[in-house]
């Protein structure tokens, strides 16, 4: 191929060819400078007198300068050595093949450098394999291999030229040995044989090497050599050979590509006819898209121009055409002009040519985007833990389970939620025993949708489903269906369902399916639009349920904290058609949890008082708070190198849980403290003498968690789910408590009653919109979402709500005024005690007061009445909180406020 010039070689080789010929030229030239002048100047001298067999004439010899006096004074040139073995000298033609692989070097000086070294190689000879190398090349056949061999080639020389300087500075071994431990001697040998020879050679040497160094003016070189000290030998490191393997292993594709082990240069068409046309010399053209390449007659032209590149059987010349009919004519007119008879004209061949090149100029940018992305796909792939990488982002994220590997969770582990359990127990025999079902005709709940607040239990009651039915269970959270890319949620959707297809029977749980099973209609309206993918991913999940055939043994399970707010179509029968509720445990519930947990950790306690006693501690606990507040104790227990956990580390982890850490570092001015100590009086005396309120079981004024300053705390009549408005009103009147003290013992109130407002507003309007507790109102239930601008009720209604809710409050704060002011001195014992001991128990209050007036419960006094002796360790910190799910507000039920925190 003919189609790149020289200069798009040179710049398509530059990398590779570089570090190809710096080894060489780092290893050859400078080590060796002076010895190398030497070897020169001994073959000029010794090439002097033409060879009979005219072998050893090296192409492009520079001229031969001679000086008058240096012809006079010559001593006889030295006979001419052997090759050593395995060495030959190249003929003109094979340095010519030489010349021109050396002339694909970019660099000139490169070239130059590498043309040195082979130039030395004049006198020692070349391996024998270098040549067939040459020749082969001559013949268009060099292959890869043989491109190879060159860098271990060149090492050879450099050996053997480093062996012959040696031998001619005397002492040194015979370049000819091919064992190094022979050289000595016979290098000794030579040189007593013929040392008038030697001597001569010796003088000659350093005539030249002076004329050398005068003229490079390297200083440095020539008193190193001066001082006659014995260089290092010449040497390749492997890294040099390893460089050459590599740099030819990736240049010879392009090489071969575009020249097919032939040179090539561009003329003119009248360089074309001045030189070759006109005397005869073209045997063929090939036309091959727009460029003629010029076939040459070989011998003719060796004849004719014996020194030239055209010479060489592998050079090729070519020109550019502008149209192949203007070519034709051009050629016929030239053809006629030189009287060419028509049967004699030159042969014009058509072919295609470049068409590798073509290709890869059309589609290589393509492919090697396309492999880039192939690749970091792969490596994506390997990052994320063996996903298919990019192309595997429809893959379904879920983690599987199955009996072997984990799902250890049994029903045993899941406490009080026995219906629940019993719900599910279903699954469990239909996984395990199908055909009990089927015998009968009974289609068995394609799944379920447990539902209840965070931490109750309902990703460990899925768990102990698959557990259970002893079948692999896929667990996966909602949003990882969310994607940014459209359809891949519907997609992993997909590939979720064929996968627990394939391993049926199992169970599939997606939590938090909130996250994509939001109602469709929500999205669309003014609160931020609709949502395709996920609407998308949601009809994928009601396709593939729908797609279950009544055999398959898969069963979805899907947990949420907002059942409310899921579509319509997830809930209906054939799909979820369970709906299991799952709320914070009761009294029960919460001392069998307990149980589960506190066999995890060590403790003397009396099992049935400590979980009793916990549980009444505990109202509106998750099990998760459960779980959190064992593991807390036992930490606590820990760090107080205790040998078990005690009732009173238990204490502690609680009112941790409940009310936060305490805040030693916050110091309250002593006029602070003051007001803060009769503020929770306050709040002590009303919960301590009206009837309704929840009973006290500790005051205190040390800070704790965000914020507060000082608490009461009341132990909620655990699982009651109703309260009645005498018990609203009395805990309203208890939570005003703190303001009206404050009222009554200072001469300005402080800011501190701002939260106790709060609860009481938010408490009296939900008596009067949701619980009909208002006679104005009526049995209404006003609805007032935030999230809607208008409020669904008359402006006038409006005012009605807000008249009756003030009403409401002044009713309790008068309540509480006549309390206190009638309790006057009692808020000050209470309050001067709290000064000095910061926190009173239950106990010190019957001491201050005289014993309550209101019976209390009996779970109460039975965990309460410090008949166990109990250190009155940490008082527990409870709550106005009770177990009742209806009575108090959404916020309230999660983690149980703390009356009277300020
Ligand atoms: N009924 C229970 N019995 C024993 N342990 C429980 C119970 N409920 C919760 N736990 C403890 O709480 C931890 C968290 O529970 P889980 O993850 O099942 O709650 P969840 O309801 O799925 O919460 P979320 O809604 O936030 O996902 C459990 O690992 C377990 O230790």
């Amino acid at each position: 191929m003919f189609r790149t010039s020289t200069r798009q070689l040179a710049r398509c080789s530059r990398l590779p060819l570089r570090p190809l010929a710096r080894p060489a030229v780092r290893a050859a030239r400078f080590p060796q400078t002076a010895p190398a002048a030497t070897l020169l100047s001994t073959r000029y001298n010794s090439t002097n007198s033409p060879r009979p067999d005219g072998e050893n004439e090296p192409p492009n010899q520079p001229p031969k300068k001679q000086d008058d006096a240096g012809k006079s004074n010559q001593p006889t040139p030295p006979p001419r050595r052997e090759p050593p073995p395995g060495f030959v000298r190249l003929t003109q033609e094979e340095y010519a093949e030489l010349t021109s692989i050396l002339a694909l070097l970019p660099s000139k000086q490169q070239r130059a450098e590498l043309e040195d070294i082979f130039k030395d190689a004049t006198e020692v000879g070349v391996p024998v394999e270098l040549r067939d190398i040459l020749r082969s090349k001559m013949n268009g056949q060099l292959t890869m291999r043989d491109a190879l061999r060159i860098p271990r080639i060149a090492y050879q020389i450099a050996s053997k030229i480093d062996a012959y300087e040696r031998s001619q500075k005397g002492n040194v071994p015979d370049f000819t040995s091919n064992k190094p431990g022979e050289d000595k001697e016979a290098g000794q040998d030579r040189q007593q044989g013929t040392e008038g020879e030697q001597h001569q050679q010796q003088h000659q040497q350093q005539q030249q090497r002076q004329q050398q160094q005068q003229q490079s003016g390297n200083q440095q070189g020539q008193k190193k050599q001066g001082g006659g000290k014995q260089q290092p030998p010449r040497r390749f490191d492997g890294s040099d050979a390893l460089t050459w393997a590599i740099s030819a292993a990736l240049l010879y594709p392009f090489y071969s590509m575009f020249f097919s082990s032939e040179t090539s240069r561009e003329i003119t068409w009248q360089e074309l006819r001045k030189n070759f046309l006109d005397r005869g010399l073209v045997q063929k053209l090939v036309v091959a898209d727009k460029r003629v390449r010029v076939e040459l007659n070989r011998d003719a032209v060796r004849a004719m121009y014996p020194d030239s590149q055209a010479a060489n059987p592998n050079f090729v010349y070519y020109f550019s055409i502008g149209s192949v009919d203007a070519f034709e004519r051009r050629l016929d007119e030239a053809q006629n002009e030189l009287g060419i008879p028509p049967n004699e004209r030159i042969p014009v061949s058509y072919a295609q040519e470049g068409m590798a090149a073509n290709l890869i100029m059309a589609f290589g940018p393509t492919i090697m985007i396309v492999g880039l992305l192939a690749w970091l796909s792969r490596r994506a792939g390997t990052m994320g833990g063996g996903s298919s990488g990019m192309f595997g982002f429809g893959k379904s994220r879920a983690k599987m389970f199955n009996h072997d590997a984990a799902v250890k969770v049994k029903f045993s582990d899941v406490a009080g939620m026995d219906e629940a359990k019993t719900e599910i127990m279903e699954f469990v025999s239909f996984l395990r025993t199908p055909e009990r079902f089927q015998r009968l005709g009974a289609k068995i709940p394609r799944g379920a949708i447990l539902s209840g607040p965070p931490g109750t239990g309902k990703t460990l009651l899925a768990k102990a489903t698959a557990g259970e039915s002893q079948v692999p269970f896929y667990t996966v959270s909602g949003s990882e269906f969310v994607e940014m890319f459209v359809g891949v949620g519907a997609s992993r959707v997909r590939d979720l369902f064929a996968t627990a297809r394939k391993n049926a029977p199992c169970i599939i749980f997606i939590d938090e399916i909130d996250a994509i099973g939001k109602s469709r209609s929500e999205g669309g309206g003014f609160r931020g639009g609709g949502n395709d993918e996920r609407e998308a991913t949601l009809n994928q999940i009601l396709t593939e349920m729908d797609g279950f055939n009544t055999t398959e043994q898969v069963v979805v399970l899907a947990g949420t904290n907002r059942p409310d707010i899921l579509d319509k179509a997830l809930m209906r029968p054939g799909r979820f058609d369970r709906h299991i509720h799952i709320d914070r445990p009761t009294m029960k519930g919460r001392k069998d949890i307990f149980k589960v947990h506190l066999q995890k950790v060590l403790t003397k306690e009396d099992m049935d008082y400590l979980t009793g006693r916990l549980a009444a501690l505990t109202p509106g606990f998750a099990g998760a708070d459960i779980a959190n507040a064992v593991n807390e104790a036992a930490l606590i227990a820990a760090r107080a190198n205790a040998s078990s956990v005690e009732m009173i580390h238990f204490e502690q982890a609680i009112e941790r849980v409940v009310g936060g850490l305490e805040r030693k570092s916050l110091v309250l001015s002593p006029e602070e403290k003051r007001t803060v100590a009769y503020h929770e009086a306050g709040h002590a005396i009303c919960g301590w003498y009206f009837r309704w309120a929840d009973p006290l079981l500790k005051v205190s004024i040390i800070p704790r968690g965000q914020g507060a300053l000082g608490y009461a705390q009341y132990l909620p009549s655990s699982d009651a789910y109703l309260m009645n408005t005498n018990q609203l009103m009395d805990r309203m009147a208890m939570t005003l408590g703190g303001r009206v003290s404050e009222e009554l013992h200072f001469p300005t109130v402080t800011t501190g009653a701002s939260d106790d407002f709060k609860k009481v507003t938010r408490m009296a309007t939900t008596m009067v919109t949701q619980w009909g507790m208002s006679e104005k109102l009526g049995p209404l239930h006003y609805e007032n979402d935030q999230n809607q601008l208008h409020k669904p009720f008359a402006e006038a209604t409006a005012q009605a709500i807000d008249a009756e809710v003030r009403r409401i409050v002044d009713q309790a704060y008068k309540q509480c005024k006549d309390l206190l002011v009638a309790k006057k001195k009692e808020i000050g014992i209470v309050a001067e005690e709290l000064l000095r001991k910061e926190m009173l128990t239950r106990d010190d209050l019957v001491r201050l007061l005289g014993p309550r007036e209101w019976p209390e419960k009996e779970e109460f006094s039975k965990f309460f009445d410090n008949r166990h002796g109990e250190k009155s360790a940490p008082p527990p910190f409870p709550t106005e909180n009770t177990d009742e799910s209806s009575t108090l507000l959404d916020e309230d039920k999660k983690t149980p406020p703390t009356e009277g925190e300020r």
